[in-house]
């Protein structure tokens, strides 16, 4: 699964990258010159499966936008980030959003997330103000903090959790396409493999069946 991560410079993108993939933390700066790739496996409990996060990095500063925006294409998870400490990364996000749209596929996966929220003490933005932008952008919102290592798990899991239950709903027209034309390969990108995805839903469908009865 390809995630990006964008956001203003220094609001923590290369910490979250690092700590999800490394467990590690670095109190020290080194700002991120273009872009940066990392991948992680991780098991996913809402995917039954692991997944292989294609972890793209993405530099915060202006001089770097024409080249980073070339590295959303083909994401299917994005990680919009903002500093507690830092309220232009804040009013920016709605600027980071419209970049995103327009380069990626609507129906990607997104979240927002508030970092450094150790520092809440030293907010410039109240929480109020954070909780509407995320309503007002229809995105799901965490309040991290990498240095901590609170939400960090938490952001992929969903990410990753969404982007599963996305593929769930394509599989019925990859099965009405493969009835049609038995030899025809289905035109379907996934990470998870058709055989389970079918599985998965088959395991809902009883759940919900079991549920409604009970
Ligand atoms: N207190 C606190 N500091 C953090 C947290 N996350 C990151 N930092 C610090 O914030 C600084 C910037 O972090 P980076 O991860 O380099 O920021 P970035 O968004 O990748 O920055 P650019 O490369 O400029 O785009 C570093 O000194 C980090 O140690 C956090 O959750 N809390």
């Amino acid at each position: 699964m390809k995630v990006i991560v964008v956001g203003n410079g220094r609001v923590g993108k290369t910490s979250l990258v690092r700590r999800f993939a490394t467990g590690k933390y670095d109190e020290g700066y080194k700002q991120t010159i273009g872009v940066a790739f990392t991948e992680k496996e991780k098991y996913i409990e809402e995917c039954k499966q692991a997944v292989t996060f294609h972890l793209w990095d993405t530099a915060g500063q202006e001089e770097f936008a024409e080249m980073t925006k070339q590295y959303y294409r083909g994401a299917k998870g994005c990680v919009l980030a903002f500093s507690t400490t830092d309220r232009d990364s804040f009013e920016a996000i709605p600027t980071w959003n419209e970049k995103v749209k327009r380069e990626c596929d609507e129906n990607m996966c997104k979240i927002l997330i508030q970092n450094k929220y150790d520092l809440r003490d030293k907010s410039v933005v109240t929480d109020e103000e954070a909780d509407k932008l995320a309503a007002d952008l229809g995105l799901k919102f965490y309040r991290s903090s990498v240095k901590n290592g609170d939400m960090v798990e938490d952001i992929f899991d969903y990410l990753a959790g969404q982007y599963y239950k996305q593929q769930e709903t394509v599989i019925e027209s990859v099965k009405a396409r493969k009835a049609e034309n038995k030899n025809e390969e289905p035109d379907f990108e996934s990470p998870f493999s058709l055989a389970e995805l079918e599985k998965r839903q088959e395991e809902n469908r009883k759940k919900r069946k079991k549920e409604c009865c009970t």
